[in-house]
Order: structure tokens, then C-alpha cells, then sequence
């Protein structure tokens, strides 16, 4: 069995499946947002009865990311349905948005130092903050009503977005009916070269196979290369699984994932036992591809999807507008971190926004230094206009006044987000451009689309 199989074998309670099965399978967690999560909570109400009860209210993880920060109403009005839910559940991970995102200095017993905090749970983008709040385990299954769940792919789980309605059986039961989806084999090897980043490798990938590749297909990414990938990285060719229609991505288990896993459920308290999967010696794949890591260059899918491939070298005559950093997928520490060697004692020509992924990413930024300047204002300082409000915000347009939103017709954004279909970001008369944090960093620098590798 390849590595899908094995975790949906074994949430299954059996010995093996194979792909095109449809089985039952186990949910170890539930993951909602303040967009799905109203609609989800409406179906569980009406299909179990107004006073139904949850399967499990310490699997249910509800992550408010979307579109908050906002004064409109009908987006707070659904954060505010979320907040009923919980206190009427009890759900036990609601990592809730507050209103003052500056909050307070408090001593960490963890770190040893004082740091801010940013209210008691917000969290951020919930696919980055799943991960960093302890809720992403090996051999485990995580449905959530977003694409992007894929992401926890990396972690060597079955993960996966549903609907609100497929959501809502969940929430009652703890189950769902699925059907077991043919593997596809990324055998990665070789190494990255400098300026080139985790997003190109899955940008090479969906230019491979078309943004319609993989559609209900898992993508099993390993080989020797994984080993030279950090989990930042995993995550990032994982988020974007679904950008080639994947049911899923999914990564072996190493030294490094445990040792991620391991700490982030020490300390936020979260189950501390996972059972990872390995591979067969015999699987079967319904596709292969053999990428090279250490031949691959900065590329850029070009609007309006994220198959269009081609190489950030070659489309120096595309003027920009606009920049963004940003999403679960291109606003992670390490993200800002590439950006901010390229941006170091330079400035952008462009508008240029950047927006964390979580309140973690923010301190993270804020408390690294290089030399006496943080990372946080080598950004500022080279014009980047940063937000410590960590959220979703432009990635996928949100209300009108949405940090970074495309607001105008005509504008040409690059952009470190996953997806670039017509009005992705804001107005539909609009172009996106999705390439890794340094392309993006660098094409701010020229306004235009620029190789990164031109200042390193
Ligand atoms: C809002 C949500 C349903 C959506 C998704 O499922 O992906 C969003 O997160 C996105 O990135 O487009």
C-alpha cells in the first residue's frame, strides 16, 4: 500500500485497502473556519436535532482566519456564531480572534524571556496554525472545510478539505464515507539551489501535470531530497496538492517530523502519542515523476491558474503593480525570512504587502535579529507594508477593506499565495501571479518579474 492507503487502511479498521474502495473511515480531528464553520454547524443542527451534541468536542479544532479584521458585518456576525457554538459544545480548541492583536508583554516560562502576546489563543491561518498548536500527528486523519487541509500532508497524515455537508456528518459522527484515491509518485532528489524555494518545486510539479493533474488523486512526494526539506517546506508542496485537484498530499515520516510533532504538542499540551506509516516495499502508482530538486529555477505561474508555468528569467516584460507575502502557503517565518535576504538595505518600487501567518510568525519576525535590525524591520525598512494582524486577508480576496485586497481592475500582483484564478485576490478584472517569497521579493525590488537569484 502507498502511504494514503496505509492511513486510510488503518482508520478503517482494516488490514488493506485499495484505490477506488469506498470505506468508512475514522476522523481524528475536525478542523473549521469562520467561513465554513457557520454553514457546517447548520447542517449538523438540521440533519442531528437543535440539541444534538458533537462526536467528540476535544477533535473539533475551530480556527476563525478569513475574513476577520473586517468591519463587515455578516463576516463578524459568523465569528460570532462560532463563538456560540463552542461556549454551547464545550468545544476545547477555539483559538478565537480578538480585538486588540497588539495585547500585552508576558514572561514565557518556555523561551525564558518576555515576549508579547497576542490575546490568549488567536491562532492565525488555520492550516499554518494546526501544525504550530500541536493538531497535525502522524497516521492520523484530518478533514477540515477548507482545500488548503491538504497541507498537513506533510506531516505524514491523511488530510484533505470536505464540505460543509460531508463537515456536518463529521461533527456528528466522527466518520465519513471515502473513496480510497489512486496514488500518484513525486520521487524527489537532489538538493535546492540557492534562491530557489519549496514553492517553485510544487509550481515544476502542477506545470507537470496541469492544475487538473491530480484530480482526486493522492500525491505521495519522497525520495532522498525530502531529507534536505524542512517541514515549512513540506507544508508548502502539500498546501498546494490541491492546486493540482489532489484529494491529498502526503510526505514518509522522518527525524524531522518528530521532532517538530513532538515539541508542539509538549507545549501546547495537545495528544502526545501518533502512530506514523511507512512505506511498502512494493506500491502501487497510478503516475510517475522523478524531480530533480537540484535542477530546478525560480518559476511563476502566470494568471489565470496555477498550471501556467514558466521560468521567473523568462518574464522580465511583465510589469507589476503589486506584491504580497503572505497565506498559509507563502507567509510562514521561513518565507518572510528568504524575502527579507533579498530586501535586506534595499527598497520596493512596488506596493508591497506582507501578512504572517500566525501571531507566531509575527513574534518570530519581531524577535530575530540581524545584527541590530529584527527581521521584522528589514521588511519595513525596504518598504514593505507589514501587518501584525496574522490572517488569511488577500490571499482569497475577503470584504472590500481586506488588508492588501485588490481593489482596482487592471492590476498585475505577484504573489507568494496558492492559488490565481480571475479575481483570486480582489477585483476580477485583476492578474495574479503566484512564485516563491525571494520571486516575489525580488520582482517588488524591479517592478517587474525578476529572478531572485539577480541579488544574491
Ligand atoms: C474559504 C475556503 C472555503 C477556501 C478553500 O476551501 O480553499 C479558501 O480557504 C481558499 O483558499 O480558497
Amino acid at each position: 500500500m502507498t502511504l494514503t492507503e496505509k492511513v486510510l487502511a488503518r482508520a478503517a479498521g482494516r488490514a488493506r485497502v485499495e484505490a477506488g474502495e469506498n470505506i468508512w473511515v475514522k476522523a481524528d480531528i475536525l478542523m473549521t473556519h469562520d467561513v465554513c464553520g457557520p454553514g457546517t454547524i447548520g447542517v449538523f443542527k438540521r440533519e442531528f436535532g437543535p440539541n444534538a451534541r458533537v462526536w467528540d468536542p476535544k477533535a473539533i479544532v475551530i480556527i476563525p482566519d478569513h475574513y476577520i479584521f473586517t468591519a463587515d458585518s455578516k463576516s463578524n456576525r459568523n465569528v460570532d456564531i462560532l463563538r456560540e457554538f463552542v461556549k454551547e459544545q464545550g468545544i476545547e480548541y477555539f483559538y478565537d480572534v480578538i480585538d486588540d492583536p497588539n495585547g500585552v508583554w508576558r514572561f514565557d516560562p518556555v523561551k525564558g524571556m518576555l515576549r508579547r502576546q497576542y490575546g490568549l489563543r488567536y491562532a492565525g491561518v488555520c492550516h499554518t496554525a494546526l501544525p504550530e498548536k500541536g493538531h497535525t500527528r502522524p497516521g492520523e486523519v484530518l478533514f477540515g472545510t477548507d482545500s488548503h487541509t491538504c497541507m498537513a500532508g506533510a506531516f505524514n497524515e491523511f488530510a484533505t478539505g470536505i464540505g460543509n455537508t460531508d463537515a456536518g456528518f463529521v461533527m456528528g459522527t466522527g466518520r465519513l464515507l471515502l473513496k480510497v484515491p489512486p496514488t500518484m509518485h513525486f520521487y524527489l532528489e537532489g538538493r535546492l539551489q540557492p534562491g530557489v524555494m519549496a514553492k517553485d518545486v510544487i509550481l515544476h510539479i502542477i506545470g507537470e501535470i496541469g492544475f487538473d493533474g491530480a484530480t482526486y488523486r493522492a500525491m505521495q512526494f519522497d525520495g532522498p531530497g525530502v531529507a534536505h526539506l524542512s517541514m515549512d517546506d513540506r507544508m508548502t508542496i502539500a498546501n498546494m496538492a490541491i492546486e493540482a485537484g489532489a484529494k491529498n498530499g502526503i510526505f514518509p515520516f522522518d527525524a524531522r517530523t518528530a521532532e517538530y510533532v513532538e515539541a508542539r504538542t509538549r507545549l501546547n499540551n495537545t495528544k502526545r502519542t501518533y502512530e506514523p506509516v511507512e512505506p511498502d516495499k512494493d506500491q502501487k502508482f497510478i503516475y510517475e515523476l522523478v524531480v530533480d530538486l537540484s535542477r530546478l529555477e525560480p518559476l511563476v505561474a502566470c494568471h489565470p491558474d496555477p498550471g501556467r508555468r514558466k521560468k521567473a528569467k523568462e518574464l522580465g516584460h511583465i510589469r507589476l503593480d503589486r506584491a504580497y507575502i503572505g497565506s498559509c502557503t507563502g507567509g510562514k517565518a521561513s518565507d518572510f525570512v528568504e524575502a527579507a535576504r533579498i530586501l535586506r538595505g534595499r527598497k520596493v518600487v512596488i506596493d508591497t504587502f506582507g501578512v504572517p501567518a500566525t501571531p507566531e510568525v509575527v513574534r518570530e519576525l519581531q524577535t530575530t535579529f540581524w545584527g541590530c535590525e529584527s527581521i521584522w524591520d528589514v521588511l519595513v525598512n525596504a518598504g514593505v507594508q507589514m501587518t501584525e494582524n496574522a490572517s488569511c486577508a488577500a490571499c482569497l480576496g475577503g470584504p472590500v477593506d481586506t488588508f492588501g485586497r485588490i481593489n482596482r481592475p487592471g492590476i498585475k500582483c505577484i504573489s507568494a499565495t496558492n492559488r490565481n484564478f480571475p479575481g483570486r485576490m480582489g477585483d476580477k478584472e485583476s492578474e495574479v501571479y503566484l512564485a516563491s517569497p525571494a520571486t516575489v521579493a525580488a520582482s517588488a525590488l524591479t517592478g517587474r518579474i525578476t529572478d531572485p537569484r539577480e541579488f544574491l
